[in-house]
């Protein structure tokens, strides 16, 4: 998705041009424990708001999952573009095989 890109240039931007204010350099600063700390409690809200069937309220807490995964990719030195590899390795081969499918 391109918008992904875009949010993780501004990470990148972020991390190399400090900007007062920004939750990205304060997550930055903390380091990677603050990052996944983070990336669970997302990822538990969204599971919540998914039980709760609301459309709006599910995406939002995927778009702010989403935004943390960057934040974590980031940090740990993978870019979008690695991902959508994976991703498209795994099309190509149409599915994933390191794992058996019930
Ligand atoms: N997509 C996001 C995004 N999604 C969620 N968030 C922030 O994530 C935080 C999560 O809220 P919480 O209440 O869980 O956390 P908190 O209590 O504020 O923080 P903690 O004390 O728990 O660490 C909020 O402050 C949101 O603003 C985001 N912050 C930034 N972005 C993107 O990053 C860009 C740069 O943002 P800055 O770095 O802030 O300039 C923005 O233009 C957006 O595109």
């Amino acid at each position: 998705m391109e918008i992904l890109e875009k949010v993780y240039k501004i990470i990148q931007r972020r991390a190399a041009l400090r900007e007062e204010g920004s939750y990205t350099n304060y997550l930055l600063d903390k380091g990677l424990d603050k990052i996944l700390k983070k990336v669970g409690e997302e990822a538990s809200e969204t599971i919540i708001a998914a039980k709760n069937g609301e459309k709006t309220e599910f995406a939002g807490e995927i778009a702010d999952l989403q935004y943390h995964l960057l934040v974590m990719m980031y940090n740990l030195g993978l870019t979008p573009a690695d991902i959508e590899q994976e991703l498209n390795n795994r099309f190509a081969k149409g599915g994933f095989h390191g794992r058996a499918r019930k």
